[in-house]
Parts: structure tokens; sequence; C-alpha cells
């Protein structure tokens, strides 16, 4: 359902503090909701609902949900509204994604009411923000340097995100909480060889802290791209670099099959 042009619409949203549980009676900012094919991770290809909130406390350069992050928008839905919505597709699988759904307190309740009607969860996540929820998957994306928004690669300014995004983008108690509290699935996205060293010392600082250990299995690279075009630059280069490193490597499923559709 295209909910991002509902009358409801309100100004920007969420880019700042974790909103507080008053704001849960109010639902949650959702810039879509809609049926597709799991397209990243170990879970590729199953049938799953997506809810995408809208608001980030971090801003990607690459960000292939640019209404959610640069430029929210959204509309407020309901618990039950977003329930009802997810009911009516026939799919066992949701996927609570974002912007970043972490931020928003009413994601735990959401995120209880499917547990409690049986669906799987999976939560796409930057990692910088832990919760209590009901998560049968935490599909982590912990970003890298080359995520950073410098001037030459702001898509709307003149790097005046650079400084936040740098200081906010890892949170070493945080990724390791998530590491500890559940099934977790870390995955990277990768350009080129320079994002390797960054990522096996993130690795490392995460095994340091963390009591659980963290294998390579878990651990994904998955090629930047938001088009077909940008893809066929960096998917082959991405997958030699899994190879060589020995982790997995992970498609973008949903852009092969439809490029940068909305609601795919
Ligand atoms: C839009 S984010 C929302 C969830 C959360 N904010 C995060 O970053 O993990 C969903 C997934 O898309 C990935 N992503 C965003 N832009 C991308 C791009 N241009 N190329 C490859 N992956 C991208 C993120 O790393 C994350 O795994
Ligand atoms: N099909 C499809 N699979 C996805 N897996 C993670 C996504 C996301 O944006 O979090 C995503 C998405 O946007 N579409
Ligand atoms: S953390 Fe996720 S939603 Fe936020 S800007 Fe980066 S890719 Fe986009
Ligand atoms: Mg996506």
């Amino acid at each position: 359902m295209p909910v991002s042009d509902s009358a409801d619409r309100t100004s920007d949203i969420g880019t700042d503090a974790a909103e507080t549980a008053d704001e849960t009676a109010e639902g949650l900012p959702i810039n879509e909701l809609f049926y597709s094919l799991q397209g990243e991770g170990t879970l590729a290809g199953v049938p799953s609902v997506f809810v995408r909130t809208s608001g980030c406390n971090l801003r990607c350069w690459f960000c292939d949900s640019y209404h959610t992050s640069w430029e929210p928008t959204h509309a407020r839905m309901t618990l039950a509204e977003i329930l009802a919505e997810i009911e009516s597709h026939d799919a066992d699988h949701v996927v609570l994604t974002g912007g970043e759904p972490l931020l928003h307190e009413a994601s735990t309740t959401l995120l209880e009411a499917l547990d409690e009607r049986g669906y799987h969860t999976t939560v796409e996540t930057n990692g910088t923000i832990y919760r209590d929820a009901p998560i049968d998957l935490a599909s982590v994306s912990p970003k890298l340097e080359s995520s950073t928004p410098t001037p030459d690669r702001d898509p709307t300014g003149d790097g005046e995100w650079e400084a936040r995004h740098e200081a906010d983008r890892i949170d070493m108690d945080a990724l390791a909480r998530l590491v500890e509290s559940y099934d977790v699935q870390l995955k990277f996205v990768v350009t080129d060889a320079e994002d390797m060293p960054e990522i096996r010392e993130l690795l490392a600082d995460l095994r340091a802290v963390a009591d659980v250990p963290v294998s390579d299995d878990d651990v994904l690279l998955m090629p930047e791209g938001a088009t077909r075009d940008r893809l066929a630059e960096t998917r082959a280069r991405v997958a030699d670099l899994a190879m060589e490193y020995g982790f997995r490597y992970t498609p973008r499923l949903h852009v092969d099959l439809w490029n940068d559709a909305p609601e795919t």
C-alpha cells in the first residue's frame, strides 16, 4: 500500500533522539509498507512483508531509502493499521526496516504483536541502537567510513552531516548487545578492497567485547548499489573479496528484479 501520500503526513521526524514511550500510542511513521521477496542476506528469496519506518540517526551518502533519511516523508500509522495491512498479505515473514526502525519505541510494541501472531521477524538496523524485543533475525549493517557523506558525496548539501555521521556510525556497546541477544547477520555494504581492513578491525573489536562468538559465517558482504547499473560495477569485485576473505556474499535480488522501483 502506498502510504507516502497520506493526508496526515507530518514534517520532519525521528532524526534526533529516540522516540519516547508517550509517542508509542501514536503508532509509527511509515514511509512504505509492501509485499516482496527478501532481497538481501541469509533469507534472500523468502516472501515477506516490509514495514519501512521513516527517520534515521545516520546519513549514508549512498542511502537507497532517501525519503527515510535525507528527506524523511511518511504517514503515521497506528499499530492496528500496520497489523491489519500486514495480515492482508499471505506471508509469515515480516521485515521491519527504515530509516532506522530501532529509533522508535513503538517498534518494540509492533514486534511483540507480530511475535504473538506467530510471524518470523527480521529487523534491518544500522547497529547503533539496542532494544529488547522479539527479533528472530537481527540483520545488522554497521556503517563503514566509506558511507560518510563528505562534501563531495553529500546528496543535498556541503557535508553538514559528515561529523555527526562519523561520530555516531559505530556504537560498539550496541553492537555487542545485539550479537549477544539475537541471531545476527552482519551485512557490510562494500564498494572495493579499501573497505576490508575496517571490516576486519571492527570484527576484532567486537569479538574482544562480546560475550558470544561471532562467526565469519555470519558476516556478509553486500555490493554497494541502489540500481542495476551501479551493481554491475560493484558486484563481481565484492564477490571476489568474499572468497578472498572467507566471508559470505549477499546479492541484492530486488535490485536485479525491479531496479530502484519503490515498494520492492
Ligand atoms: C535503507 S537500510 C535501513 C536499515 C538501517 N538503517 C540500515 O542501514 O541497516 C536497509 C539496508 O540497505 C542497505 N543499503 C542502503 N543503501 C544501500 C546501497 N546504496 N547499496 C547497498 N546497500 C544499501 C543498508 O546497509 C541496509 O542493510
Ligand atoms: N526486496 C527487498 N529486500 C530488502 N531487504 C532489506 C531491505 C531494506 O531496505 O531494508 C529490502 C528492500 O528494500 N527490498
Ligand atoms: S543507516 Fe540505513 S537508513 Fe540510515 S542513511 Fe544509512 S542506509 Fe539509509
Ligand atoms: Mg532496501
